[in-house]
């Protein structure tokens, strides 16, 4: 299988590489590197041998190949995907970016999730498989087994999103703002003496006025956004509308949806995405049939049990960074009845919410 790869050097494309050459996924295909920048320049070493990068526009290279995997992001997408159809190309097609996801012959993948959809997929000729939004495929990787037994009537999600979710240049400028932060109280902080609301005066003064926002748009270390991606006419910003949309088409049940909704805000986390549910269960479940269900769900979610020991060592970001894992704890009945279920998660959005669907797509192909 001779298998593309653009936008393989990005930050979604480096935790794609990475996963691959830990699972000895280049072994048994024929990796063939693009590029955007760099023409014939070294492509990276996976371990076998492979040509120097090819033009990630050169629609003739790209027909040559029967599946493409692309890290590179929608504007690439957008120039390529429909020029490489027109041309007859037949492969397959896996995108991280968004712009095609909601396409009706576009799948979104999230194969512990959705594995039968993705094979039903399969069967009925669909070529084009792109990955979830990083704060849906986190919230269904932890929530799946509700969804999965029926049991959910709405959830709410209120999130805690991570720099990493904006881009490479947004994680340099939350540690930027940082420093700045520091910086402005470096002296004060030495000395024990000072007094913390002068400390508290000055560290406002700077978040207000002193900080580098050139990606963010706003100062984010110490605070947070409320707002994630574009404006849409309901009032949702765009990251708050894919949650009910795209929830739906990976579980396959678009004409029959669950309606999901909530506010995503921008936190000053690295690269996990954290999100707050509340569930409406459509039947009164005992606690034990769903802490359960949700750990079974997948190999991948874990059940942190609800005390603030556990909580606080298995259920950070800080925890979580860089590993497949997605706990899920805070489980508890609410005061409004016993329908209602409370839940925290969270997930590394550039592994689960970004890179490894995109792995595991091509498994499948390999594997059909
Ligand atoms: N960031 C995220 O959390 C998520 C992103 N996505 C999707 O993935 C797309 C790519 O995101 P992301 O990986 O963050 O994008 P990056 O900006 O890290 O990389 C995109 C491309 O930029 C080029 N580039 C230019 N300068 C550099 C540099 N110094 N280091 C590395 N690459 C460089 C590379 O192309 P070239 O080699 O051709 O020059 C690279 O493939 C997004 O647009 C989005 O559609 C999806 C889910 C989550
Ligand atoms: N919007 C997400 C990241 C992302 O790339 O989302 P999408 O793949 O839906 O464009 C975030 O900011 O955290």
């Amino acid at each position: 299988m001779k298998v593309g790869f653009v936008g393989w050097r990005g930050m979604v494309g480096s935790v794609l590489m990475g996963r691959m050459l830990e699972e000895n996924d280049f072994a048994g295909i024929e990796p063939i590197f693009f590029t955007t920048s760099n023409v014939g320049g070294a492509a990276p070493d996976v371990g076998v041998d492979v040509p120097p990068l090819k033009d990630a526009h050169d629609i003739n290279e790209l027909k040559a190949l029967d599946a493409i995997i692309s890290c590179q992001g929608g504007d690439y997408t957008k120039k390529v995907f429909g020029d490489l159809r027109g041309a007859g190309w037949d492969g397959y097609w896996i995108d991280a970016a968004s712009s095609l996801r909601m396409k009706d012959d576009a799948l979104i993948i999230l194969d512990p999730v959705n594995d039968g959809v993705i094979r039903d997929g399969l069967a009925r000729g669909v070529k084009n498989f792109i990955g979830g939004n990083c704060t849906v495929s986190l919230m269904l990787m932890g929530l799946g087994g509700l969804f999965k037994e029926g049991l959910v009537d709405w959830v709410s999600a209120m999130t805690y999103q991570a720099a990493s979710g904006a881009g490479a240049q947004n994680m340099r400028e939350l540690i930027t703002q940082m420093g700045e932060i520091k910086a402005a109280v470096a002296d004060d902080l030495a000395n024990p003496a000072s007094a913390i609301l002068d400390i508290d005066r000055k560290v406002a003064e700077t978040m207000r006025t002193g900080l580098t926002t050139d990606n963010f748009g706003a100062p984010l270390a110490g605070s947070l956004l409320p707002y994630i991606d574009t404006q849409l006419e309901n009032f949702q910003s765009r990251e708050e509308w894919k949650a009910e949309a795209e929830t739906n088409k990976i579980l396959g049940r678009s004409a029959n949806p669950i309606a999901i909704d909530g506010i995503c805000v921008r936190i000053g986390a690295m690269r996990c995405h954290s999100q707050a549910l509340t569930i409406k269960l459509n039947k009164d479940v005992p606690m034990a049939d769903i802490e359960s269900i949700i750990a079974n769900a997948n190999d991948w979610v874990k059940v942190v049990p609800n005390n603030r020991a556990e909580t606080l060592s298995d259920l950070t970001p800080t925890k979580v960074t860089g590993t497949l894992s997605v706990p899920v704890g805070r489980l508890r009945k609410m005061s409004m009845g016993p329908q209602y279920l409370t839940a925290f998660t969270v997930g590394d959005q550039l592994l689960w919410g970004a890179a490894e669907p995109l792995r595991r797509m091509l498994r499948i192909l390999r594997e059909a």
